[in-house]
């Protein structure tokens, strides 16, 4: 008879899609350095941010993740009962998030973009491939939830302002930013042989080059968003992350972002997201 039971615990699918949603956000929070962004330096862009707060609200976002997927299970199909379940828990996540977090925003569009995907991967398990998680997330993020409430968010304030695409057109095509930048990007990297974090952050760099990151037209218009484009070009340009030449335009980047308070939290949140079907196409999961 032992005190501790050490035998491991066999998870269910669901657990299984929520400990990766975790992983890939804290992965996210830790990869270093980010420009603009909360990571192991420090806070970058973010006064109310810090990486202890990015990592409590990840880990409070595990049981929506895993309720995701078990309604995913449950209703068998894409189709509004679907779409409204994870609707419901989604919005019950991000209060679980406030709570955890004293009311700051950690991760948002996070739990759009990752609730989506893990929702869409517990539908057919056996289908992970990129397009196939992304074809299925895009046609429940295309389904109205009829008890979604329509704040004015500041993706919405920047939607009538700029007339700019957000986190919900992003995952309503099919996140083209992870499927088109950083997928490609990640791999290009890791088979040149630039190491495993230079090749993360060379696609979230991938991601900024064209995203519409309504974080940064918020907080520093367009001119903040051209920055950001235009610089994670020039760092790829120069080599990417593992090159002395990209590294030096990186610390540039992050120094006119910061400078502008403009902090790319979408292109992370797709960063994530990228990180998250990565490991399910990998077979690692
Ligand atoms: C669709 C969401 C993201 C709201 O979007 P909206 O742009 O109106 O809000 P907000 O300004 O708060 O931005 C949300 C976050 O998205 C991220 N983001 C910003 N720009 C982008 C972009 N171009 N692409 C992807 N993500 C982005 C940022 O992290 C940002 O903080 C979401 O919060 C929502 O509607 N939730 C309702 C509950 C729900 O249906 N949940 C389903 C869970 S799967
Ligand atoms: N490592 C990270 N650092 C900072 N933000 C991140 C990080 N990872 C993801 N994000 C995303 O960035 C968003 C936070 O950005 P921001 O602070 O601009 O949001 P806000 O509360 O809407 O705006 P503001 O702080 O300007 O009032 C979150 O929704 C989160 O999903």
């Amino acid at each position: 008879m032992h005190a501790l039971n050490l035998q491991p615990k066999t998870l269910t699918l669901a657990e299984r899609l929520a400990d990766l949603a975790v992983d890939a956000l804290i992965d996210e929070a830790d990869l270093s350095p980010k420009p603009a962004l909360v990571d192991r330096r420090g806070n970058g862009a973010h006064t109310d941010l810090h990486l202890g707060l990015m990592h409590a609200s990840a880990l409070s976002l595990w049981s929506a993740f895993k309720e995701m997927a078990e309604a995913a299970i449950e209703c068998g199909e894409i189709g509004l009962p679907l779409r409204e379940a994870v609707g419901r828990i989604g919005r019950e996540g991000e209060q679980a998030m406030l709570a955890t977090t004293g009311g700051v925003n950690t991760h948002r569009g996070a739990i759009w973009a990752l609730g989506l995907l893990v929702t869409a991967a517990a539908l057919e398990p056996e289908s992970s491939a990129a397009g196939s998680i992304t074809l299925r997330a895009a046609r429940l993020a295309l389904l109205d939830d009829r008890y979604a409430p329509r704040p004015l968010s500041h993706g919405a304030q920047v939607a009538q302002r700029y007339g700019a695409h957000g986190a919900r057109e992003e995952a309503q095509l099919g996140f083209p930013s992870v499927v088109q930048r950083a997928l490609p990007q990640l791999k290009h990297s890791r088979a040149a042989g630039h190491g495993e974090q230079n090749a993360r952050l060379d696609a979230l760099l991938a991601i900024m080059t064209r995203l519409a990151d309504t974080c940064v037209l918020y907080r520093a218009g367009e001119a903040g968003l051209h920055t950001m484009q235009h610089g994670a070009q020039a760092v790829l340009d120069a080599g990417g992350s593992a090159s002395l030449a990209g590294r030096r335009r990186l610390h540039e980047l992050d120094e006119q972002l910061i400078a502008l308070n403009a902090s790319p939290g979408g292109a992370a949140d797709l960063l994530a997201a990228c990180l998250f079907i990565d490991r399910l196409e990998s077979g690692a999961f």
